[in-house]
């Protein structure tokens, strides 16, 4: 059987050099699964606590193992994930912290894979799951909450739609990271590389966009097929709540001029995906810009939505977005997760499973993505918490 027989929880290290939580679940018949939370930066308004790591350690230990053990079935994801939300009693997980919840949750479910000696994702997807593949999006380009003194803008992303598998769109994408460099280099611009290994240079958003529109150009010809261009704005990182202005350095832009700049690049550059083009609260704003592009590419919520099914629930009602980002610890659960998903794809918007800023090895999102059928997954193009990801893809694509 697959109940729960032990729940052990550790601080490891993450990509940026801070501690995050790691759990392990093993079940009574020998199944094993473990598992770690990655940690944002440009965190939205609404997403689920995260507690230092330390703190979250204890309270979890303190109030959630001991519902697990011996109580649940590691193969009963939506019983794991009732009981992790029984143990804290709020709906942020402010008790015993979203990293523990969401550490806990994935290394349940790899138990539970393990159990039935099946691959996470067909354990998640089941017989019925989809046959597609995600589109990787790579963060090439960055700066925001990211980088200091690289572009406002916060990812520029490649997006080889046109990819004949996942492993041509991976290596796509790193062909358009070492593009990036060898233009620069052209330029005689020098750069480092922000938290996700996207390239940080000190050049304004529009020599940005130049340089990505050239690096996935070159890209598409040498290897045959479609490479578009995305973006994460991170739009509320550039509001001002005070001056109702979104801050490009000197330059600012109303809302209006925000929703035009936008519906302008997204012409101007063939934009096939636009997250977070505007503040996290900005239902409306979002909707009028949706009506004008929604079309054309994705626009998709990540602090707007935060993978929350009532904050998604608002932004279908208002037609805010066609696409929504899901980080399953912005919401704690991968129930939770799937759940945003479903209601995602009932009512036509496009989830796109994402790696966070901070990472660790863990790969359960590219299990994730391929289990739901999640048309895109934002992991990075290159780094070795990125390449964990991607390289787990190629896996999959492999072996399913
Ligand atoms: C991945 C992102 O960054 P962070 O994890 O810092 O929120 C994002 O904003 O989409
Ligand atoms: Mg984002």
């Amino acid at each position: 059987m697959t109940l729960i027989a032990d729940v052990s929880l550790r601080r490891i290290l993450d990509s940026r050099g801070n501690g995050t939580v790691e759990a392990e679940v093993t079940t009574d018949n020998g199944g094993f699964g473990r598992a770690a939370a990655p940690s944002g930066a440009s965190t939205g308004e609404y997403e689920a606590i995260e507690l230092e790591p330390s703190e979250a350690i204890a309270k979890a230990r303190e109030l959630a193992v001991p519902r697990l053990v011996g109580e649940v079935f590691a193969g009963d994801q939506r019983g794991v994930d009732q009981a992790l939300h029984g143990a804290d009693s709020t709906d942020d997980f402010s008790k015993i912290g979203a990293n523990s919840a969401v550490a806990i949750s994935m290394a349940a479910a790899k138990a539970g894979a393990d159990t039935q000696g099946i691959p996470l994702y067909q354990h998640l997807g089941g017989a019925f799951r989809g046959r597609n593949f995600p589109v990787p999006l790579g963060n090439v380009v960055g700066g925001g909450e990211h980088a200091a003194d690289a572009t406002h803008i916060q990812e520029f992303l490649a997006a080889p739609v046109g990819a004949p598998s996942v492993a041509d769109a991976v290596f796509a994408n790193a062909a358009v990271h070492q593009e990036v460099h060898d233009i620069l280099t052209e330029r005689g611009i020098a750069a480092g590389k922000g938290d996700e290994g996207a390239w940080a240079p000190s050049v304004d958003d529009a020599e940005a966009f130049d340089i990505v529109a050239e690096a996935t150009e070159r890209v598409e010809d040498e290897f045959g097929f479609e490479v578009r261009m995305g973006l994460d704005v991170a739009g509320a990182e550039l509001y001002d709540n005070e001056d109702g202005v979104y801050s490009y350095g000197d330059r600012t832009r109303d809302t209006a001029e925000q929703i035009d700049y936008i519906a302008d690049l997204v012409d101007e550059y063939d934009l096939v995906y636009v997250e977070d083009p505007l503040d996290e609260n900005d239902y409306e704003a979002f909707a009028d810009l949706t009506n004008q592009v929604g079309e054309e590419t994705l626009i998709c919520g990540d602090d707007l939505f935060v993978t929350n099914t009532d904050r998604l629930a608002e932004g279908i009602e208002q037609g805010a977005a066609n696409s929504i980002l899901i980080k399953p610890n912005q919401i704690g659960t991968l129930t939770d997760a799937f759940d945003a998903i479903e209601l995602a794809v009932e009512n036509g918007y496009a989830p796109v499973v994402s790696h966070r800023s901070g990472e660790t090895e863990d790969a359960t999102i590219a299990h994730l993505a391929v289990a739901t059928d999640a048309p895109f997954i934002k992991t990075g193009a290159v780094g070795g918490e990125r390449t964990a990801k991607l390289n787990e893809l190629i896996r999959i694509e492999d072996n399913a």
